[in-house]
């Protein structure tokens, strides 16, 4: 059984129509990538699968339960998915171990030495102990996202959610950030991360899932999505500057 299952899911704005029947299987140990052109709904689809956004139809079933029912419990959904942003969403005014720390005391409720205990332990997971007692401003974009990666691991995700995980990040360390989640792959994490990011998906996916004009239209391998795919758009996407 997959740990998430999306059934025609359609999500409106209006009567713009973002989402127009999304089916999708993320499975346990998935590193799955989504890709698609500006707007065309990567990052609502995300907010629909932890309901920050509230779906207009379809179905969502995330181990087992259907999250759209109305007795659904959003608080325990949420800290069950790791979120990775863009713009990493470090407190500029805390530490990184502080970063770390601060959910597993406010959501997790763990005592202070058990949740430092904790956090190092993630931040040494991933290469970032030694910069525990920086601050952001202190650190790389990459290090940040780093950070931001163990922050979500901390709390024990059912998966982790990136979106636009390296759009802040120059080519070096958007490959860092790479290898970290090819590591955390290898590890058994499950991870869906939207992307327009030909570079990382190619770095980090053997699998894309190709969201176009509301539908996934395609899931495959770049060479065969930018090589052999009938559809002559799909190959123009994927075959763009892909020098990864
Ligand atoms: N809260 C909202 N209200 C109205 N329209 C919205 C809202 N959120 C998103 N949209 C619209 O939905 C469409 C899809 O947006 P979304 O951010 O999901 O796309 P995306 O594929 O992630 O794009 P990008 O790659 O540019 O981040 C856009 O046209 C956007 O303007």
């Amino acid at each position: 059984m997959a740990l998430i299952e999306v059934r025609d899911l359609v999500k409106k704005f209006g009567d713009q129509v973002i989402l127009n029947g999304v089916n999708l299987d993320i499975y346990e140990g998935d590193l799955k990538v989504v890709m698609g052109s500006s707007g065309s709904g990567k990052s609502t689809l995300l907010r629909c699968l932890n309901r920050l956004e509230e779906p207009t139809g379809g179905k969502i079933v995330f181990r087992g339960e259907n999250i759209m029912a109305a007795d659904v419990d959003v608080r325990a959904l949420r800290q069950s998915i790791g979120f990775v942003f863009q713009q990493f969403a470090l407190y500029r005014h805390l530490s990184v171990l502080e970063n770390v720390t601060l959910a597993l005391r406010k959501l997790k409720k763990l005592p202070a030495a058990e949740a430092k205990d904790k956090a190092l332990a993630e931040l040494e997971r991933l290469n970032m102990a030694s910069h525990a007692g920086k601050y952001p401003s202190q650190l790389s974009g990459g290090q940040k996202q780093r950070v931001a990666i163990a922050r979500a691991l901390a709390m024990d995700p059912a998966v982790v959610f990136f979106d636009e995980p390296t759009s802040a990040l120059d080519p070096l360390m958007t490959r860092e950030v790479a290898d970290m989640m090819n590591r955390l792959h290898d590890e058994g994490v499950t991870m869906l991360c939207v992307t327009h990011d030909l570079k990382l998906a190619g770095q980090i996916s053997d699998k894309v899932v190709f969201l176009d004009k509301g539908v996934v239209r395609a899931e495959a391998s770049i060479e065969t999505l930018s090589q052999d795919h009938a559809d002559e758009r799909i190959r123009a996407f994927f075959g763009r500057e892909a020098d990864y």
